[in-house]
């Protein structure tokens, strides 16, 4: 195994139907008598050239047409989790989009009763302990999310929290204090997309507006100076995905990713995968891809997984136990 998949680390940006691999849709497709629009491999995966972020939302939200019974569900999960442990993952804040399947007439406890039930083995079956987070989609209404939340809520779906996904632009933290604050007095811990296609101002908001604790993505919060001194301040946890930002063109290449520029003004970033089987690459890739591009050392790499760990919604143990185990890798590499 190489050291970026044995660095023990949190994955805190994950959409669970974001690992669909396109094998997993055939098989799911012919499972379900679905015909699919590109019915062969070849033909799907040519379809993964993205543009922007709307260009890949609109074929994730078409793949998920394969995802009908409980079983899709747990399958997709279980496979994410497999991956997952061979990337050195420990602990997984999974975030799933409800509205997405209610929308396609599956009802919310085919898609929670089946993620749930791949995770409740998780420790056990792969050593990762998970939480479940419920994403709603900010291109649709605030009405329609307070309605589904509302549903969770009855269902007592075992969710941690909210998260606000899907189509940025002009569709900002404003539209959703409500939810937020409805989320928050029930208890549930609150992160948001922000500042991955959206400029500064949408960070800030999400920070003000709907009192996020941790803002996935982030990236463009660099453009705002005094934004950053607030987040370092802060310690604002920014759920960075490189690979995905290089896809969906956030970024022109790579090499001129911010994250350097963010560990060093002193920012809380973590790496994860956002959409694995779409960016290509898992956890474990997007450090490999750093590594090669800026030659992150150890130190560096201890601080990443530190970030991940320290800013999940873990049980204070479990992040004792974490923390004690990058320690241990720490030590491992001799330096
Ligand atoms: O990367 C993403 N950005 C916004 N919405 C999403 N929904 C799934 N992945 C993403
Ligand atoms: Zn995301």
């Amino acid at each position: 195994m190489t050291i970026h998949a044995t660095l023990p680390k949190a994955e805190l940006h994950l959409h669970i139907e974001g690992t669909l691999e396109p094998e997993l849709i055939l098989e799911l497709a012919a499972r379900n008598n679905i015909t699919l629009p590109h019915p062969t491999l070849a033909e799907l995966r040519a379809q993964y050239e993205f543009t922007d972020l709307q260009s890949f939302l609109d074929l994730y939200y078409a793949n998920m047409a394969v995802l009908i019974t409980e079983a899709d569900f747990a399958d997709m999960t279980r496979a994410y989790l497999r991956r997952a442990q061979a990337a050195g993952v420990r602990h997984a804040e999974i975030m799933f989009d409800p509205q997405a399947h209610l929308g396609r007439g599956i009802p919310l406890t085919t898609a929670v009763g089946g993620i749930e039930s791949a995770l409740a083995g998780s420790e056990a079956e792969f050593g990762i302990t998970t939480g479940l987070i419920a994403a709603f989609l900010r291109d649709e209404t605030e009405e329609s999310a307070l309605a589904v939340l509302d549903e969770l809520l009855a269902a007592e779906a075992p969710i941690i929290g909210i998260g606000l996904d899907s189509a940025e632009v002009g569709n900002p933290p404003s539209k959703f204090i409500r939810l937020f604050r409805r989320a928050r007095e029930a208890g549930l811990r609150l992160v948001a997309h922000a500042g991955e296609e959206g400029d500064a101002s949408y960070v800030s908001d999400a920070l003000d507006l709907l009192g996020a604790e941790r803002i996935d993505h982030g990236i463009r919060a660099i453009e705002d100076a005094a934004l950053v001194k607030r987040l370092a301040a802060d310690q604002v946890p920014l759920t960075v995905c490189p690979l995905s930002n290089v896809r969906l063109r956030a970024v022109d290449t790579l090499a001129a990713h911010p994250l350097p520029q963010m560990l060093s003004s002193g920012l809380n970033v973590c790496v994860n995968s956002d959409d694995p089987a779409y960016f290509g690459g898992y956890v474990e890739q997007n450090f490999a891809s750093l590594v090669a591009e800026f030659g992150f050392g150890t130190d560096i790499l201890e601080r990443l997984a530190g970030n991940s760990i320290r800013s999940s919604f873990a049980a204070d143990a479990r992040k004792a136990e974490l923390l004690a185990e990058l320690d241990g890798w720490r030590a491992a590499q001799g330096s």
